[in-house]
């Protein structure tokens, strides 16, 4: 019923022009943003009315949202497949007030690591964490991949500007891809004396992290020998497998750990931060914290139309469900912000790219839509284009903040950069205007050329920050978090779960073991014959044989 109410009202908006819509109501800003703390959400350009909302309101109740959100912050195993909590706002909750077992129990947990975490972030600041010749570490190396990669790189680079100024600087980079492109590049700039790894990983098992972390303990040993002490002293771990970082050869003193209710999208906000804590230093990583938990509370307590995360998924389901848009686009009108629309994908995709309900019946909506981003003003020079003449209905979240640069130890260019950071602006709402409405953002309607023409009516939304802070960044993240839970429960799926990613990782290995025992046969039909067993041969289709067969040819004598 309320469905079909939904469907009725979409008709009636499915036709009008964002353009007529502003015409109805000059005013629909006040009734269609909101601000919680440092973020400002402005979702009238999106194709919907008030009384959308009221719809969306109505079905979310029948979703059981409230109920969610209570199972959600009481600890219990909303993730099915997993049988596990998802409890990442643990991780950034103060102990105070109403909390129920068995989270109240995690508390001393998490601190306990935090302050694990803040001794090693001292000593390497202090310039005290020594390699195994004495020599001070000058560089940290980020060794990790999805989660234990995304969440760090984007939010020290986002933070760049709060970077502490310590006794020993510290360059900070990352190595995520498996082919080692990154790490081959970086062991040619790097001294092994001055080097630390840091090996992020929640499973401690994936092998783009585990084949990249042996390159560089080879590296390590080549240079400094195959004492274990160079082991010691050149690794630090964080997993949630203590046994796993222990096998590896992590020593104790050197393994932060998290929790199996970390989801490893959701993780940046555990020791996996521990590069953003080197970065801007403890103090401000727990604002980052702050800010998270300051979002935590206003998603549980908020009415579902001042709620700003609810809000976000309920635009999101009226777009994909009740107006047919799959894709969305991440614009960040701050280069600092160059990882948001990648860490983006990972939340939003992996959690919400789901086929099958919670009770295993296959769905008949969609779910997730395609995101994908860019910096904006570079976006600008790349695919508005299609945003703005394609044929595909794009909806954008365009994300900046309000001010920068006001006060910056760069005094003598201060005022040069502030008109960068005005110039980012203005070209922000510039473009979510003109996507909004085409011509009709003009101030005369000319008779344009139909190559010049722009049809607008593509919906947006803008998240504004005050400034990007630790605090406002953390609370930007928390509400795409529940935004991703709030449509996770309005599609009936489980986000915190990821078992699609599963088998391409399993069959990957198989086919790695044909690359390796193809060496001595000029056919690769042939050697999969004397070298596999027939179940995994017949599994191979022409076209991957065909390829393994070009790369055959190619190594031949290479
Ligand atoms: O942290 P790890 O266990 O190494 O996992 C790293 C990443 O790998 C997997 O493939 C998952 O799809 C991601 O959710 C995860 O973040």
């Amino acid at each position: 019923m309320i469905w079909d109410n939904l469907q009725q009202h979409a008709d009636t908006l499915r036709g009008r022009h964002l353009a007529d819509l502003f015409a109805d109501d000059p005013l629909r800003f006040h009734s269609l943003h909101r601000q919680v703390g440092p973020l400002l959400f402005d979702f009238s350009k999106q194709r919907l009315t008030t009384e959308t909302l009221a719809l969306l309101a109505e079905f979310a109740d029948a979703r059981d949202l409230r109920g969610w959100i209570d199972r959600l912050f009481a600890g219990e195993k909303v993730n099915g497949t997993e049988n596990r909590a998802a409890m990442h706002w643990a991780l950034r909750a103060r102990a105070e007030g109403h909390i129920p077992e068995p989270v109240a129990g995690l508390f001393g947990e998490v601190a306990d690591q935090l302050q694990r975490m803040e001794r090693i972030v001292n000593k390497l600041h202090a310039g005290q964490w020594r390699g195994v010749t004495g020599e001070v570490i000058t560089d940290v190396v980020n060794i990790g991949v999805g989660g234990s990669d995304l969440g760090p790189l984007m939010v020290s680079r986002a933070l760049e500007d709060y970077q502490v100024s310590t006794a020993q600087p510290l360059n900070l980079h990352f190595v995520s891809s498996m082919d080692g492109s990154q790490l081959s590049h970086l062991l040619r700039m790097l001294r092994p004396q001055n080097t630390l790894f840091i090996i992020s990983s929640k499973s401690f098992t994936t092998v783009d992290t585990l084949y990249n972390a042996n390159t560089a303990r080879s590296w390590l040993r080549d240079a400094l020998g195959r004492d274990p002490a160079v082991v010691d002293c050149h690794f630090l771990g964080v997993s949630a497998s203590d046994t796993k970082m222990a096998e590896w050869g992590i020593h104790e003193d050197n393994r932060l750990r998290f929790w199996e209710w970390v989801g490893g999208r959701f993780s940046v906000w555990s020791a996996i931060g521990l590069p953003v804590a080197l970065s801007i230093g403890m103090g401000a990583f727990r604002d980052f914290l702050a800010g998270g938990h300051f979002m935590d509370t206003h998603f549980r307590n908020a009415a579902w139309l001042d709620n700003v995360p609810v809000l976000m998924a309920l635009t999101g389901l009226w777009n994909t469900n009740l107006l047919g848009i799959s894709a969305q686009a991440i614009l960040p009108y701050d280069a600092r912000l160059k990882y948001l629309p990648s860490y983006l994908e990972q939340l939003e995709m992996e959690s919400n790219g789901k086929s099958v309900t919670r009770d295993g019946e296959p769905v008949d909506y969609s779910t997730s839509p395609v995101i994908w981003g860019e910096v904006g003003p570079n976006a600008q020079h790349a695919f508005y284009q299609l945003l703005h003449q394609g044929t595909q209905v794009v909806t954008c979240d365009f994300v900046v903040p309000a001010m920068r640069y006001h006060e910056t130890d760069r005094a003598q260019v201060t005022g040069t950069l502030s008109g960068q950071h005005e110039l980012a602006l203005a070209n922000c709402l510039a473009q979510s205007r003109l996507l909004a409405l085409g011509e009709a953002a003009l101030p005369q309607r000319e008779q344009m050329p139909f190559y010049k023409r722009y049809k607008g009516n593509q919906p947006s939304s803008t998240l504004m920050l005050d400034e990007l802070t630790p605090f406002g960044l953390g609370a930007l993240l928390a509400a795409y978090e529940h935004k991703v839970f709030t449509q996770a429960v309005l599609w009936q799926i489980n986000p915190f779960d990821q078992w699609g990613v599963e088998l391409g990782k399993k069959i990957a290995l198989e086919t790695l073991s044909l690359i390796h025992s193809r060496e001595d046969s000029d056919d690769i039909s042939e050697q999969m014959l004397a070298t596999r067993s027939a179940a995994l041969r017949d599994s191979m289709d022409g076209s991957t044989v065909g390829l393994l067969d070009f790369i055959k040819q190619q190594r031949r004598g290479f």
